[in-house]
């Protein structure tokens, strides 16, 4: 044993001598050149092959990377004895990862891939403004030569798949905004993000069963529709117009939807967009599996129409915002020239540039949906008009279960009677959802007999006040019918101001023509 150890050690004596004498003779250049040789033979005699996969891809962050960390990390955390754990930002789940340089294989449609994660120590010669990291880190893929069309053709895009799929179920949704204008931050993005964490669900949303249903399948045979789409030749998007009185429940939607479909929301604030450029600029860093919101989208701001010229009401061209309403300021002509146009946001919606990502919804919100541009209104560019009415029966009843706990079913003597009762004076209250969720919110607390009454009564003065403010427009007969919108306008806003306020029924102008109005280009 003695002499193994004594020929051993002499072993590594003479290699040392040959290769200090290696360096005193051959001048580095020469030395370099032949480890490169050396190299070049064994990879042509090697059955195997090797991919790069940096941290870091020249000044921007390697998605690769970052995708083969989250997809090893699924079968690491079944197979590591040794394994760096974290728990990115945003994220509720923590992930495992290699620790450094050690391995893990992987096997693809038959094939086995080596996966080594690699970290050296870097120190960056150049100066950067941003803070760069001090250590180089990659993962090293090593596969069998007769594998490498498999793992560029499928292994890479299954990784990507997987990675998104896993970063889904990890990460909390986000809530994106412009709100600092065209400014990029540190990594390039426009966007800003909070965790998006809206309890509003379907469930909770106060409207009419039915059409609710009809809207949750939609969205299904949307988020499950990838070969429809491809096959039929259109871009994968959808497009949802929701408007109705302020209140009923608009945001909420947007909210339920995301939940319902796990995707993520970007609120356009459109009046932060100062040209068509920029526009396509925040849509092009827009994720797949979003809802893109505008809200509000009648008084966003002024667009112009695809003539260039400034849309009028007047002309027949319903506008998007009024130049004499405060809330839209007028824009001069040569600011025009550089605001965004009508026609930029239905490229951003509709055209060439919708399609730089797939499976994303838009979604407009308006309260006044004369207002808007016939040509966002035309056949197959809002795929769905929905209408959110004012509070219904059917709609009351989920309210009711959503804050007193309130079950038809389970009811007794007196609540039956008291449900009878809200279902005759309901359809002339027009109350909101936010109105009549208020008045459930105040009396939560109370025994549930006694806020339903509460509520019942509230709805009858509620009855009452538009009836006197009906006689008292008939008797008044203004033949404008200026002063009746007026008054109906400042009965239905102040409900608590009702009893003094005289006005005229309030109806949206649209509601019979366009409730559940559904663009007929869809299928
Ligand atoms: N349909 C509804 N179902 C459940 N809650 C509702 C509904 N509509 C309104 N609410 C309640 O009223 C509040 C305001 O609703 P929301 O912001 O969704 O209305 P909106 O239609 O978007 O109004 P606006 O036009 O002013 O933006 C919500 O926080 C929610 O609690
Ligand atoms: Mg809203």
């Amino acid at each position: 044993m003695k002499e193994l150890w004594t020929s051993l050690a002499a072993l590594v004596g003479v290699f040392a001598f040959f290769q200090s004498l290696l360096h005193a003779i051959f001048p580095p250049e020469l030395r370099f050149l032949a480890v490169k040789l050396f190299h070049r033979v064994f990879c042509f005699f090697s059955s195997y092959c090797y991919f790069d996969i940096t941290e870091i891809d020249g000044v921007n962050t390697n998605e690769l990377y970052n995708a083969v960390q989250l997809y090893l990390s699924s079968s690491a955390s079944v197979s590591g004895s040794r394994l760096s754990l974290s728990r990115p930002l945003n994220s509720s789940a923590f992930t495992f990862g290699l620790s450094n340089n050690d391995r893990l294989v992987d096997t693809f449609n038959g094939a086995t891939a080596t996966w080594e994660h690699v970290v050296t120590q870097w120190h960056p010669q150049s100066f950067s403004w941003r803070p760069l990291p001090q250590e180089k880190r990659g993962f090293t893929l090593r596969v069998r030569k007769k594998d490498k069309p498999l793992i560029l053709h499928s292994y890479l895009d299954h990784i990507m798949e997987r990675a998104n799929d896993i970063r889904r179920r990890n990460q909390d949704r986000l809530l994106y905004t412009n709100s600092r204008g065209g400014a990029l931050d540190a990594r390039g993005h426009p966007w800003e993000s909070v965790p998006f964490k809206h309890p509003s669900t379907f469930e909770t949303l106060a409207m009419n069963p039915e059409r609710k249903e009809e809207i949750m399948a939609d969205l299904r045979d949307f988020a499950d529709g990838q070969t429809f789409y491809q096959k039929t030749g259109r871009a994968w998007k959808r497009g949802y117009l929701l408007y109705g009185p302020p209140g009923t429940g608009k945001s909420s939607m947007i909210a339920a939807m995301a939940n319902y479909l796990g995707y993520d929301i970007y609120d356009l604030e459109l009046t932060e967009v100062h040209t068509n450029s920029e526009l396509r600029k925040l849509l092009m860093k827009t994720t797949s599996k979003s809802i893109i919101v505008i809200e509000d989208i009648d008084c966003s701001i002024q667009l112009t129409n695809r003539n260039g010229a400034a849309v009028k009401k007047s002309s027949g061209l319903s506008s998007f915002s009024d130049p004499s309403s405060e809330l839209c300021p007028m824009v001069g002509p040569e600011e025009t020239t550089k605001s965004i146009t009508l026609s930029g946001l239905l490229n951003f919606t509709d055209g060439l540039w919708s399609c730089c990502g797939s499976e994303r919804i838009f979604v407009f919100t308006t309260n006044h949906i004369e207002k808007l541009d016939p040509a966002l209104l035309r056949s197959g560019r809002m795929d769905m008009h929905i209408f959110m009415s004012f509070c219904s029966f059917p709609a009351l009843k989920i309210l009711m279960k959503n804050y007193l706990g309130f079950e038809e079913a389970l009811a007794g003597g007196e609540e039956k009677r008291l449900l009878g009762e809200l279902q005759v004076v309901m359809g002339t209250a027009q109350m909101t959802p936010a109105d009549v969720s208020e008045v459930l919110i105040k009396n939560r607390t109370k025994e549930r007999s006694k806020a339903v009454a509460e509520l019942l009564e509230v709805l009858r003065s509620r009855v009452e006040v538009r009836k006197a403010a009906r006689n008292l427009s008939t008797m008044e007969s203004n033949p404008n019918g200026e002063l009746e919108e007026e008054q109906e306008k400042r009965a239905l806003e102040s409900p608590k101001q009702a009893d003094e306020a005289v006005g005229e029924e309030a109806e949206d102008p649209n509601a019979e023509k366009n409730k559940c109005d559904e663009n007929s280009a869809e299928d």
